[in-house]
């Protein structure tokens, strides 16, 4: 019997796929990295066949290196995915009818400003938990209807065919499925599109009507662990148990599985989720109501802030600035800045995410001096991160107060592999920070979603107790020069925001 479970991860720079033991354990992995494309100001898409290719590239890598006798061969696999990205393709040809219009994409920012000038938000995040803004999918998919020739024609023929990104990769996956092609998605992806009633579980009629979307083009909504068909493309059938969207499973892969528990992933940008339980808790701070995981039919939600730019700003001080040559140079860079200088940056570069939401906001810095150098600006950098991720927590703590036990953040993600920025985080949150030893939690989610339907992982209290940090940051900063920092960040926040 094989007991391994293979992990597709498929991010917004690179797809990754992992082998994990039934231990959850990597035993080996393969990346593959793809073109953004930037066709106008504010524009971001993929090519949808891109997702594709490298997903199987990287799927036979992983075999290559280590299916050398069958009991290694996947007993499941589980899929994670860059969220609310959008895929239309016609179920005719298997064609995407256009670009995949990417979650950064703004070009639907004017749409939006309009519905939401017609009083239309206050709808949306009653039925979908969030807010009216062009990150979500349903905007991005009245465009690829409205501005792709001959696509309403195809639609009322239904032919056309409406996926995030895991549900593109499920539908060609499933080629030789024995029950036919699936065109499926998890309720973790569905509750990302703002089409989706998070409280009843179903797609949304009035929002669909509103932004002319036939209901008949959107996918079957099922629970995160459960059967999406098997794929026959490689060397053996392997079925598709697990399914997330890459900021839940990594909620997943970090056990946040009791409410008040917290992670916050370090990427490109940065996504912290706070699990509320079986409450969908509204927000009065700008936060998301997403839901975390659906086991069984019954959907755990948690309270989202999302920010665009974290490791982002560390990309941008080698490939902008070219005052570090790899993200590592950040740690040793800044732990030579002038203590007395109070740098601030604001990475304001595509606006501002959670708990802002202003999109014409752009970046600033604060507090420059004659003798302010490149340690400076790595320190800022990082400490940038800290802040914003305490305007999160602040918001979200107002909305829904966590038990003093489960003040502790998990991190994952590349950028906290830095101890600055971690260390940071912890003195300007005044709380612990756990990171665990493996920070890939988003395949690790993934893995574990498909692994506990086919019954190789165990219930998530059992995972849950397995789950262990690897190095803890604690608070050392004096709560004084906490506050004093603090106050400064949100003086230069306030100076950034486009109607400061
Ligand atoms: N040691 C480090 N110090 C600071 N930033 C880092 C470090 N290692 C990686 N990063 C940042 O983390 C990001 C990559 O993390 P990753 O989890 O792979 O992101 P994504 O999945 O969004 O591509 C990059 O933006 C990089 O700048
Ligand atoms: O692909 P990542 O890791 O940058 O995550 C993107 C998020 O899912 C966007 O909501």
């Amino acid at each position: 019997m094989s007991n391994t479970i293979l992990s597709l991860d498929q991010g917004t720079t690179s797809t990754r796929a992992i082998l994990f033991d039934a231990e959850l354990r990597p035993i080996s992995s393969a990346q593959e990295e793809f073109t953004q494309y930037y066709p106008h100001p504010g524009w971001v898409e993929h090519d949808a066949m891109d997702l594709w290719q490298t997903s199987v590239r990287v799927i036979r890598n992983v075999f290559a290196d280590t299916v050398t006798d069958s009991g290694a061969y996947p007993a499941a696999l589980g899929l994670t995915n860059q969220r609310e990205t959008t895929v239309v393709w016609d179920a005719e040809t298997g064609n995407p009818i256009a670009p995949a219009i990417v979650w950064q994409d703004r070009r639907t920012s004017a749409t939006c400003a309009k519905l939401r000038a017609d009083g239309f938000e206050a709808e949306v995040t009653k039925r979908t938990g969030l807010l009216l803004d062009p990150y979500f999918s349903a905007t991005k998919l009245a465009f690829i209807l409205d501005q792709t020739e001959g696509a309403r024609e195809m639609a009322r023929a239904g032919r056309l065919k409406f996926g995030t990104v895991d549900t593109w990769l499920i539908w060609n996956l499933t080629e030789g499925n024995p029950g036919g092609r699936v065109h499926a998605t998890d309720a973790t992806n569905a509750c990302r599109t703002m089409l989706y009633n998070i409280h009843e579980g179903t797609w949304d009629a009035t929002i669909c009507d509103r932004l002319g979307i036939p209901i008949e083009m959107l996918p079957e909504v099922r629970d995160s662990s459960a059967d999406f068909g098997e794929t026959t493309l490689f060397s053996a059938p392997i079925p598709i148990r697990g399914v997330a969207g890459d900021q839940q499973a990594a909620t997943v892969g970090q056990a946040c599985f009791r409410p008040g528990m917290m992670k916050s992933t370090y990427g490109t940008g940065c996504f912290a989720l706070l699990n509320t339980g079986s409450t969908p808790v509204t927000s009065q701070n700008r936060m998301l109501t997403t839901i975390a995981y659906q086991l069984n039919g019954t959907p755990t939600y948690a309270l989202e802030g999302s920010i665009f730019v974290a490791g982002a700003v560390v990309q941008w001080l080698r490939d902008g600035l070219g005052i570090i040559t790899d993200a590592k140079d950040t740690l040793e860079l800044a732990q030579q800045a002038d203590p007395e200088q109070n740098l601030y940056l604001v990475p304001a570069f595509t606006g501002l995410g959670a708990p802002w939401w202003d999109a014409e906001a752009r970046g600033a810095i604060f507090g420059l001096t004659r003798n302010t150098g490149p340690a400076e600006f790595a320190r800022a950098a990082l400490e940038s991160v800290g802040y914003q991720t305490r305007d999160l927590i602040e918001a979200m703590h107002a909305d829904w107060s966590a038990t003093p036990e489960d003040t502790t953040l998990r991190v994952d993600g590349g950028l906290s592999a830095n101890p600055f920025a971690m260390q940071f985080l912890a003195d300007i949150l005044g709380a612990p920070v756990d990171r665990p030893a493996n920070l890939e939690t988003t395949a690790l989610g993934a893995a574990y979603l498909a692994g506990l339907a086919v019954d190789l992982c165990p219930a998530p209290d059992e995972f849950a107790k397995v789950w262990r940090a690897d190095a803890t940051f604690t608070p050392q900063m004096d709560a004084a020069l906490r506050k004093q920092k603090y106050d400064g960040w949100t003086d230069a926040i306030h100076r950034t925001l486009s109607k400061a």
